[in-house]
Formats: C-alpha cells, sequence, structure tokens
C-alpha cells in the first residue's frame, strides 16, 4: 500500500485489521521461532498474544513492523501485503510501545511524542498541538509535563507517554509488547483501566503481548494462547477461553482460578433468564445491565438471596439464578 492508499484508508477509518497467513520464522542457526502461525484480528479489535517464555510473542509481533523478517508466509494490513512496502515508511504507520518504553532521554516530553509526526514533516505548530492533544488524552497535563524531561517522570507517568507517541501520528496499528509489566501492580491496573477509556475514545486495531492471564483477560477482545514454536492453541474472546478451554495445556495456563475470572468477564445480560411474568419483583437484590455475573454473585452474597433480577434503565429485563454463577444448568 503505497502513502495515498493509507490517507484513503485512514479517511474511511482509523483502524484497519490484520491478517496473518502461514506466518514462519527460522533463524540461521536453525531455530524456529515461529512455524506455521495464522491470525485474523478485525478493524479497532484489541488481540493477545500470551503463552510460555520463548514461544515466540515477540518474534510475531515484531514481524508485522518488520523489525524482523518472516521467512514465511504473509501478513496483509487491510488486505495489503506489508512485506511489498518499504519497512521504514511502513513503521511511521504503526505504534510501537514497549516494556521500558525507550523514550529519548535528551528529549522534552512534548519532543518525544512528537518523533513521528517530525519524521513524517509535519509542521512544528501542528506537532506541537497534536503532542499536547494526546499528553492530555493519556492524562498527562501538557502544562506540566510538556517540557519535563524523561529521568522527571514516574515510570507509569512514563509508560503514559509511549503510548502518547505511538498514537501521535494516528496509525493504523498499534503494538504493544509488554507495555506495563515494567510498573509495580497497583500503577499497572490503573494504567491498564486508563487504557481501555483511551481505546474506547481511538479503537485502534491492537497486537498486546503478555505474560500475565488477567491483563489479557481485562484488555483482550480475544486472546491467543501460545506453546513453543508460535503454535496457537487456542484463540477466542476472554469469557470462552475460560469457560471452554479447549486442551488441558490452556486450561493450565489460564489458571485454576479461572472460574472467577469468567464471572469477571462474563456480562450479567448474557446470563440473565427471562423473567417469569408471575415473580414479584419488588425488594429483590438487582444488579445492572452492564454489570457482570461477578458483580451478580457479590449482590447475592451481600443479600444472602438465590438470585438477582438484571435491570435496565431502572426496569427488570431478567433474573440471575445461584446456578448461573456456578456454570450449572437451571433444574427443570
Ligand atoms: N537471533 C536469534 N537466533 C536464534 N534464535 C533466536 C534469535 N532471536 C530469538 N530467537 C529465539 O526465538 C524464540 C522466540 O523468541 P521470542 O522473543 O519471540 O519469545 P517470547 O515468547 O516473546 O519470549 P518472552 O516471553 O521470554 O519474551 C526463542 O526461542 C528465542 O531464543
Amino acid at each position: 500500500m503505497d502513502a495515498t492508499a493509507i490517507n484513503e484508508s485512514r479517511q474511511a477509518r482509523s483502524a484497519a485489521s490484520i491478517t496473518l497467513e502461514n506466518v514462519g520464522k527460522t533463524y540461521p542457526d536453525g531455530t524456529v521461532a515461529v512455524g506455521d502461525f495464522g491470525l485474523e484480528v478485525g478493524a479497532g479489535e484489541l488481540a493477545v498474544l500470551i503463552g510460555p517464555s520463548g514461544c515466540g510473542k515477540s518474534t510475531i509481533l515484531r514481524m508485522i513492523n518488520r523489525l524482523i523478517e518472516p521467512t514465511g508466509g504473509r501478513i496483509l494490513i487491510d488486505g495489503q501485503n506489508i512485506l511489498e512496502r518499504d519497512p521504514v515508511e511502513l513503521r511511521r504507520h504503526i505504534g510501537y510501545v514497549i516494556q521500558n518504553v525507550g523514550l529519548f532521554p535528551h528529549q522534552n516530553i512534548r519532543t518525544n511524542v512528537g518523533t513521528v509526526p517530525r519524521l513524517l514533516g509535519w509542521d512544528r505548530a501542528r506537532i506541537a498541538t497534536r503532542s499536547d492533544e494526546l499528553l492530555e488524552l493519556v492524562g498527562l497535563d501538557p502544562a506540566r509535563f510538556a517540557k519535563r524531561y524523561p529521568h522527571e517522570l514516574s515510570g507509569g507517568q512514563r509508560q503514559r507517554v509511549g503510548v502518547a507517541r505511538a498514537l501521535a501520528a494516528d496509525p493504523l496499528v498499534l503494538l504493544m509488547d509488554e507495555p506495563f509489566s515494567a510498573v509495580d501492580p497497583i500503577a499497572r491496573g490503573r494504567l491498564q483501566e486508563e487504557f481501555l477509556r483511551l481505546q474506547a475514545t481511538v479503537r485502534k486495531t491492537i497486537v498486546l503481548v503478555t505474560h500475565d492471564i488477567d491483563e489479557a483477560v481485562r484488555l483482550g477482545d480475544r486472546i491467543a494462547v501460545l506453546a513453543e514454536g508460535g503454535k496457537l492453541l487456542q484463540y477466542a474472546p476472554p469469557a470462552d477461553l475460560l469457560s471452554r478451554p479447549v486442551s488441558d495445556t490452556v486450561a493450565d495456563f489460564v489458571g485454576a482460578d479461572r472460574g472467577i475470572r469468567r464471572l469477571a468477564v462474563t456480562p450479567a445480560r448474557a446470563a440473565a433468564r427471562p423473567l417469569n411474568g408471575d415473580q414479584p419483583t419488588a425488594d429483590r437484590p438487582t444488579v445492572d445491565v452492564s454489570g457482570t455475573l461477578y458483580d451478580a454473585l457479590a449482590v447475592m452474597l451481600a443479600a444472602g438471596a438465590p438470585e438477582v433480577l438484571v435491570l435496565e434503565d431502572g426496569r427488570p429485563v431478567g433474573v440471575i439464578p445461584r446456578t448461573a454463577v456456578f456454570g450449572v444448568p437451571d433444574p427443570v
């Protein structure tokens, strides 16, 4: 895809689909980092790659922006083969966020965020405006932070700058390699939450690598569980992965407490059973339809009740019985 095609497709939308077909990477010493890997990520979706150390996650990610050249297969962005593009030019249209951010230490935050727009030849005023807009978007007040240097920020703040920098030129695709793992668990939780809010606004197509199953479940629209050699064991939405792992290996990998995680990612709406017309609805414990099965369980436990009503706009639209929480069929 040439620059004109990119601009045209960006006018239509701000995210692109990613397709990997039979992608492989074999190193000259014979190491097969990735054997034969396929994956489809829809425009605006966030796909997570997870798996044991050395299974090829980073290799797959870095083949998408050609920091690593595949030795087999095809990688398509919006249907266009990226292997036919100039890698340097390609990378300017793909945001990339890594663990320790890699900010330039001798440049202030505004200049760091403006890195790619500068390479793309934007004028100075436009770069400054865009940098400040991005800093606002990631929750850093430009008046306070734009002129600081990276060492004057906390780890979490630096990570936010990394995300702002990756988004600066409005890329169609964002690649994130363990973006939140260098910060402590509390800061990480906050960053993940902010990141979800940000993604709801910008709706980029994102491939994110993590070691942390909780992070995968929290952030992913779909999760790809990998084994050594980039073997894809399962690719599914978090709730499906947790409730129906395809093998013992996947079940072990997603963990013994996957039942609890499943509750947290199953929407109350999906778990609700139809209301029986003659059941009373007054004075019964309730959960909003936007909540999860986890919220429903918390309400049941607090009220000592066997079921909760599901409300939409304050009106009962269904009921979640205790059996739904435990994933067993209702008695007939
Ligand atoms: N230059 C190289 N030559 C030979 N093998 C390599 C080379 N670079 C990476 N590898 C191998 O490729 C495999 C995949 O590495 P990769 O970094 O993609 O794994 P990963 O799943 O991201 O691991 P981690 O979770 O530990 O970061 C590993 O076995 C690694 O040793």
